[in-house]
Parts: structure tokens; sequence; C-alpha cells
């Protein structure tokens, strides 16, 4: 199963609940949230209260994307605003292990994100302790930015790192996902696509849920 999970960086904040419930009646089964501190990187967008209030408003699973500095701090604040899944930036932690394990001990899902530029070797030593790899297909901080197509052959790595050490493991793309591209990337063995723009900037964003759904079930 491919699970879709639009990233309400590119929702309409002053309707945040007209946008949560869209995702509510929709077929995605994530809700994708990006945290950003303007120092991992050159954005501020939204933290712990804005989670806590769409963690009210959703019984789906809510996938918090730490694009912060130091997120060990936070991890106990975003788990009890109510983070299913917790990703943590690779380049931002300096005990990525010690991280990876505090997030596990709060009994929810951990995950770890890569930069476009960082190599899928230097997962080698964390794969077999994380859940979900999220792999940035453009550079984080914004959204609305056009894939960086050398990320399909990443994935292809990923996937066989994955085989060898941890084969629960999801693989989410992360940045540039359209309807055109969700094909390939889905073949290359992605199981998670985050959606921003080709979502929520859609006439129909039900309807673009759907479709992406669709054309990537066709692959699998
Ligand atoms: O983490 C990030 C950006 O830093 C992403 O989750 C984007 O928010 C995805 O948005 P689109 O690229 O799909 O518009
Ligand atoms: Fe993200």
């Amino acid at each position: 199963m491919i699970i879709v999970a639009p990233s309400f960086l590119a929702s309409d904040f002053l309707h945040l609940a007209d946008e949560v419930d869209m995702v509510n009646n929709s077929a995605a089964e994530w809700l994708h949230l990006d945290v950003m501190d303007g120092r991992f990187v050159p954005n501020i967008s939204f933290g712990i209260p804005v989670v806590e209030f769409i963690r009210k408003a959703t019984s789906k699973v809510c996938d918090v994307h730490l694009m912060i500095e130091e997120p060990e701090k936070f991890v106990a604040a975003f788990h009890k605003a109510g983070a299913d899944v917790i990703s943590v930036h690779i380049e931002a932690c300096r005990n990525l292990h010690r991280n990876i394990q505090q997030i596990k001990d709060l009994g929810i899902k951990a995950g770890v994100a890569v930069n476009p530029h960082t190599p899928i070797a230097s997962l080698e030593d964390i794969i077999a302790d994380v859940d979900l790899v999220n792999l940035m297909s453009v550079n984080p901080g914004f959204g609305g930015q056009k894939f960086i197509a050398h990320t399909l052959h990443k994935i292809a790595q990923l996937k066989q790192l994955i085989a060898e050490r941890n084969p629960s493991c999801l693989i989410e793309i992360d940045g540039g996902v359209t309807l055109d591209n969700a094909p390939q990337i889905v073949a290359a063995g992605a199981n998670v696509l985050v959606a921003g723009s080709s979502v929520f900037n859609a006439k129909n964003p039900q309807q673009a849920i759907d479709h992406l759904k669709t054309a990537c079930e066709k692959i699998i």
C-alpha cells in the first residue's frame, strides 16, 4: 500500500480547520507537518501548539518532520502534542542514535530525514533502528520546489539497504511530488509520498489525492 501524506505547509493557514477536514474526508492516511526553526533551514513555519490543534481535529496519523537544530530538546513536547511519527534530520543530530532511541522510548515511530546531498551510505549504522527514512527530494525549508531527479537513484540504494538490514522500514519521499513523477518514485521503492503544493494548490485537493493513489497503486 502507498501512503499519501499531504503536507500542511502548503495549506491555507487562515482556514486550517477546513484543510484538516478536507484531509479527514480524503483517501490520505497521514498528515505531514513540517516544523522549521529558521536555523536548520532558512524558514520558520509552525510549532507545538499548531500540531496540538491539528491533532485534536484528526484521527489520521500525524507525521511530524522536524527541520530544527537540537531536536532532542523538543521531541517530548511534540509527542505530547500528539505526533505519531517524528523524524529528525541526520544533519542536525550529533547523537543520532540517542535521539532515535529517545523517540522510540516515547512509544511512537522514529524517522531519520536526509537532505538531498547526504549519501545513503551515512544511514548504514542507523537503519536498523528506525521505522522510517524521510528522503528529501528538495532542499528542506520550502514547499513548492522542483523534485531533484537524482533522488530517484537514492531511493533504489535505500531500498537495497532496507532489504538487507530492516525490511519493515518505510521510505518516505518528501518534496516536489506530483501526479507526473509519483509513479516513478513508487516504482523506485517509495512507500510514503509527501505531497504539499500538488494537493493543496489543486482545484480539487481530494481528487488530487485520489489520483495520486490510483496512479501509484497501478505501479504496485
Ligand atoms: O519538508 C518539506 C520542505 O522542507 C516538505 O514536506 C514540503 O512541504 C513538501 O511540499 P511540496 O514540495 O510537495 O510542495
Ligand atoms: Fe517535510
